[in-house]
């Protein structure tokens, strides 16, 4: 057995240690949100953080719950197989869902503004087979989302640590849930942004020591020059001169498209990005998604710029982990590049580091998955078929239960794809053959009102059969065999992917023209009700309609809400499509097409435009969300420090009226302004 970099008792430690670490800051964070800024944990508020984040946290939330374990190693892999092109389609081809998301966000907010979850809208539209038909592939979508967490974090620890991958299957969990049942989304907002925070500082520093202060590498212009040597060893087949420094590459482009199709699924069938556009204030969605969209844009293109390219520019120099052998490419898929390279770079030091950025990043991530688990259990199915009177109390219970049941077994199943020799790389790969025949029936649920009943129901199946046909045929026309090395290979996730993606252009008009264009008046969808939180309310003696989120709005509040939010849907659907293009054509097609091998000076302009944008990125998602917030968080430190020098308690029992500037004054109890609307 290979030695690891560190020991078991710091794996343990990490893995365990910071979880509870989490957990207990969520607990504090819960309380203090609760003593002082009055926050009621309804089962609204837990679900839906009362419809009030604003676009700062929104896009923290976006990036955080958007970096996946994947997000560094799966980039990282591909920026070692096909050179400089890979960590560009992987950003490229991850990025411009979340900015078109956000068209679907201000739809879903239009169309109906008081849903919990998405496949609420969709049972409002189309009943109950339907809706159950879109459970399940947004139950398989966070299946295939939390599996790539724990194979790709439980890796990843076991390499740098020989902790056993069962075990960090089920430790890495352990934390998240834990904070996660305390805090509900709220609560997940506030990590959210504090795991951003730690990633980002710990990648720019992977990116200073690489391209900087590193002995081996040091700089871009050396980091060029050992990558032309790679070249010249062992050329990539497909690439322009077989080079690792050009955008022109074979596989890298099949990637790509893979990429799209698979991050097309993971967003629009994933509750949770829904759920984030649901806790965003009305006006907050937009630049929200569009910003969050963006900054995370910067995350894997320079993760991987630093991390996949040391990796080959250090792996024949003797302080490469495996030297005198490159990578094993089961390490690759499973996602060791980066680990490798942090070794490779940084000893013990790069070790830890690598440890925190993948536990930041796979309970941040995590945590989305899990609330929206418990959200599809607790209203879709609990609620809507078991127990439609449930209370507030039963409704919260409901979703903690699932945030355990769901956590326990995604490590047992992580744990069962170890043993059957399932990566991260592979699953990433197949996502979209999965999920992706749903991202269209389920996109025009919100944008076209003629798409009918059975488009609606049978085109998700119908397309999962084609793309698993296309998939497996391709995979035993082309390997021989169905094995997991023949089914994971490019071609056959190529067609499976495509074919998932686009079939659904032929079912849907087909089945609509078929059986007759269903001409929806949008109405059932305004129809869906808030959850029952009286009883919640009644027990903590606070008046319901003061609680965010909770308040009745009054018609006239209604329609300029309503303008509100078309004037921003105009405004995405020109924007989104604006920066689509810009990503997926503009950019990288002229790169493509010339086949241009990147100059020493080009090669460091790129690295330079990407270090910037990472500092970009941390402005908006790590300073611009404190700006925001900067009254609430005054106040609430104002308020601690008044009761623990025993100047004022807090009222226990707010009764509260709206201040005329959206904030909410104490009427009895407490004479001052203590709470704002956020
Ligand atoms: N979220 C992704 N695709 O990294």
């Amino acid at each position: 057995m290979v030695a690891t970099p560190l020991g078991q008792d710091v794996g343990y430690g990490i893995v365990v240690g910071l979880g509870f670490l989490f957990a207990l800051g969520m607990i504090l964070t819960t309380f203090v949100l609760k003593r002082y800024n009055y926050e009621l944990q309804t089962s609204e508020m837990f679900s839906t953080a009362g419809r009030t984040v604003k676009s700062g946290l929104v896009a923290s939330a976006v990036v955080s719950s958007w970096t996946w374990a994947a997000t560094l190693l799966q980039s990282s892999a591909v920026a070692y197989s096909y050179g400089v092109s890979g960590p560009f389609w992987y950003a490229s081809g991850a990025t411009v869902q979340i900015i078109l998301f956000a068209t679907i966000a201000i739809e879903l907010k239009r169309r109906a503004p008081n849903a919990h979850t998405f496949l609420e809208v969709i049972k409002a539209r189309y009943g109950a087979v339907t809706h159950i038909v879109f459970m399940i592939f947004g139950l398989f979508t966070n299946i295939l989302v939390t599996s790539m967490l724990l194979t790709g974090g439980s890796a990843v620890v076991t390499s740098l640590t020989g902790v056993h991958t069962a075990a960090a299957c089920f430790l890495l969990p352990i934390g998240v849930v834990l904070y996660t049942m305390f805090g509900g989304i709220k609560a997940t907002f506030l990590t959210d942004y504090a795991h951003t925070v730690v990633i980002l500082v710990i990648l720019l520093m992977f990116a200073f020591t690489a391209y900087a202060t590193n002995d081996n590498l040091g700089s871009p212009s050396k980091v060029w020059d050992l990558l032309q040597e790679a070249s010249k060893r062992h050329p990539v087949e497909g690439n322009a001169g077989g080079s690792y420094l050009t955008m022109r590459s074979k596989e890298g482009a099949i990637f790509f498209v893979i990429n799209i199709v698979g991050n097309f699924g993971t967003v629009f069938c994933d509750n949770g990005y829904y759920n984030k556009a649901i806790a965003a204030s009305p006006v907050d969605a937009l630049p929200g998604y569009i910003m969050g969209g963006l900054s995370w844009f910067a995350i894997p293109w320079l993760a991987a710029t630093t991390m996949g390219l040391a990796c080959l520019a250090l792996e024949n120099n003797p302080v490469f982990p495996t030297y005198p052998n490159r990578m094993n490419p089961s390490d690759v898929s499973a996602g060791l590049v980066l680990p490798t390279a942090a070794v490779a770079m940084l000893g013990k030091g790069g070790a830890v580091a690598t440890l925190l950025l993948v536990f930041m990043a796979v309970t941040s991530a995590m945590s989305a998955e899990l609330i929206a688990v418990s959200s599809i259990f607790t209203y879709d199915f609990y609620q809507t078929y078991i127990n439609p009177k449930a209370t507030g109390k039963q409704l919260i219970g409901m979703s903690h239960v699932m945030v355990v049941a769901f956590a326990v077994a995604m490590a047992a199943w992580s744990t069962g794809l170890y043993y059957i020799g399932i990566s991260m790389g592979y699953l990433y790969l197949l996502m979209g053959v999965i999920i992706s025949s749903a991202v269209l029936p389920a996109t025009l649920t919100l944008m076209w009102s003629k798409q009918n009943w059975y488009a609606a129901t049978f085109t998700p199946p119908l397309g999962f059969a084609c793309s698993l046909i296309a998939w497996l045929v391709t995979a035993k026309k082309q390997g021989g065999e169905l094995t997991v090395a023949t089914t994971g290979a490019n071609n056959p996730m190529l067609a499976g992917n495509v074919v998932a993606l686009l079939s659904p252009l032929i079912f849907v008009p087909l089945l609509t023209y078929a059986f007759g264009p269903q001409n929806y008046d949008w109405v059932s969808m305004k129809q869906i009700r808030k959850g029952d939180d009286h009883d919640l309310a009644a027990a903590a003696h606070v008046d319901l309609e003061l609680v965010p989120g909770e308040r009745t709005h009054s018609i006239t509040e209604e329609q300029a809400e309503q303008d509100k939010l078309y004037k921003a849907s105009r405004i995405a659907r020109w924007m989104t499509v604006f920066m689509t293009l810009a990503f997926l054509v503009l950019w990288p097609m002229p790169m493509y097409g010339s086949g241009y091998i990147f100059s020493k000076k080009f090669f460091t302009g790129w690295v330079v435009v990407g270090m910037l944008w990472m500092f970009c990125s941390a402005f908006c998602v790590g300073l611009y969300p404190l700006w925001e917030g900067r009254h609430t968080s005054v106040k609430i430190f104002k308020s601690i420090y008044l009761d623990i020098t025993g100047r004022r308690k807090p009222s226990r029992a707010p009764v509260i009226t709206d201040g005329k500037d959206g904030s909410v004054t104490l009427t009895e109890g407490v004479s001052e302004k203590v709470m704002e609307k956020q």
